[in-house]
């Protein structure tokens, strides 16, 4: 059965729930915190401005970053956030700084037909009087619910978040009467679909970036499905210490390191690991560095991939007919580590023109880089959704998905 969509909705005068995702990146500029890549937004913005257009009341919902201290809400407010969508919707976006309770409930009933409001990050709600209770993130009954009696119907165009059940995107979805996907949501779907379905081969993975225990995982079910996985960027390093390499104070989780040994015995040479790194004595760009070949020395850690790596990333991919990448292949945002996230890059734009290849971008991070290239627009699909449209491409359920009303 078909998914309902925004389309189907009666809006007018209506109070409309939109679950967007808005975990953008942030920087610091004269001394404020500004968005430093607005994509996710810009995605988002048809639906935002279909519901206004149509004389909806629109109350958007998302999180940005990860919350477990107070001390971390200080530098993850969504106020710069409302700010740039306004400019983007070119309207004012007012912005209520709570997640619940009368000031944002009394803003909600002041809104008239085609006005946005956007409120406080969802995941300010996992910390609560200093302790970290995950109401958001765990989904709890009651919060959904809250959430959910604040308007009559839910738009959920978040695919970046499809992957998690949280009280934001779940949690409202069971407990109102309408939930309807999105533009963007629709449109994610639509391509990734298509793309696993019958991926041409060589199929090529791509995993790098900070976020091992979420994506290791999916490396596991990748594995079962691509031709080839690389193992870049931070993710790297638990593989490194599994194969008895010395990594120094790379990134590293304990934990995952009998998964990463099982995974290497498993896979051969499917699973293709750097050979060396860029190796830095502090993580900022003006660090000293070195190229480490036989692993990284003590008050080091490695920050990009090395040369020999960045030959064997592309020859792997020379003639890839399918690839997906998820994850910067170093700390990209220091110019100094960005090499490695650059080839791959160039690489994806060449396989795309010589091969005909579908090469898939996914993430916020990693499409943050490939816009920074200026290259996004040669890559065939530019995905706002990084641990989903994996999981989407591995063939899961997405939560976030499940939870939309059938037609
Ligand atoms: N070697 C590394 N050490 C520490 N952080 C890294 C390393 N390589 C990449 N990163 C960081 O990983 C982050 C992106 O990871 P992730 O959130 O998983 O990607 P995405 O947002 O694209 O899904 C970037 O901020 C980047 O600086
Ligand atoms: O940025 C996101 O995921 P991604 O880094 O995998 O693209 C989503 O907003 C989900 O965030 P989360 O991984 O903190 O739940």
């Amino acid at each position: 059965m078909a998914k309902l969509t925004v389309e189907d909705l009666e809006l007018k005068g209506k109070k409309v729930l939109m679950r967007v995702d808005f975990n953008v990146p942030l920087k610091e500029e004269n001394g404020e915190v500004v968005v430093s890549n607005d994509n996710r937004i810009v995605a988002a913005l048809p639906t935002i401005k279909y519901v206004l257009d149509n004389g909806g009341r629109a109350i958007l919902f998302s999180h940005l970053g990860r919350i477990k201290s107070e001390d971390d809400k200080k530098g993850l407010s969504m106020k710069p956030v409302a700010q740039r969508l306004a400019d983007l919707l070119g309207q004012p976006v007012t912005f209520v700084p709570a997640t619940e309770g009368k000031e944002l409930e009394d803003a909600i009933a002041g809104l008239e037909d085609g006005q946005v409001l956007i409120f406080e990050n969802t995941r300010f709600e996992d910390v609560v009087n200093g302790e970290e209770v995950k109401r958001e993130s765990k989904n709890d009954p009651e919060l959904g619910k809250y959430w959910a009696s604040l308007g009559d119907v839910f738009v959920n165009d978040a695919f970046g978040t499809a992957h998690r059940a949280h009280a934001s995107n779940v949690g409202i979805a069971s407990n109102i009467a309408q939930t309807a996907a999105g533009f963007l949501m629709e449109k994610e779907i639509k391509f990734l679909g298509g793309a696993v379905e019958n991926p041409e081969r060589p199929f090529v993975a791509i995993i790098g970036g900070a976020k091992v225990s979420d994506k290791i995982t999916i490396i596991e079910n990748l594995l079962k499905k691509a031709d080839k996985v690389i193992v870049g960027g931070g993710m790297a390093f638990t593989f490194d210490a599994a194969n008895g390499k010395a990594i120094g104070n790379s990134l590293f989780e304990e934990d995952k390191v009998a998964l990463a040994k099982q995974l290497i015995e498993e896979a051969g040479d499917k699973l293709v690991l750097p050979v060396d790194a860029v190796a830095a004595d502090k993580f900022a760009n003006d660090a000293d560095t070195y190229i480490a070949e036989d692993g990284i020395k003590d008050g080091y850690m490695g920050l990009d991939a090395g040369p020999k790596s960045i030959e064997l990333f592309k020859s792997v991919l020379s003639d890839a007919k399918t690839v997906v990448w998820n994850g910067p292949m170093g700390v990209f945002e220091m110019p100094n580590f960005a090499k490695g996230t650059l080839a791959i890059g160039e690489e994806l734009v060449k396989v795309t023109k010589e091969n005909g290849a579908t090469t898939i971008v996914g993430g916020g991070d990693s499409t943050a880089a490939v816009q920074q290239l200026g290259v996004a627009d040669q890559l065939s699909h530019i995905s706002t959704g990084g641990g989903a449209s994996l999981e989407y491409l591995e063939g899961k359920t997405l939560p976030g998905i499940a939870a939309i009303s059938e037609k």
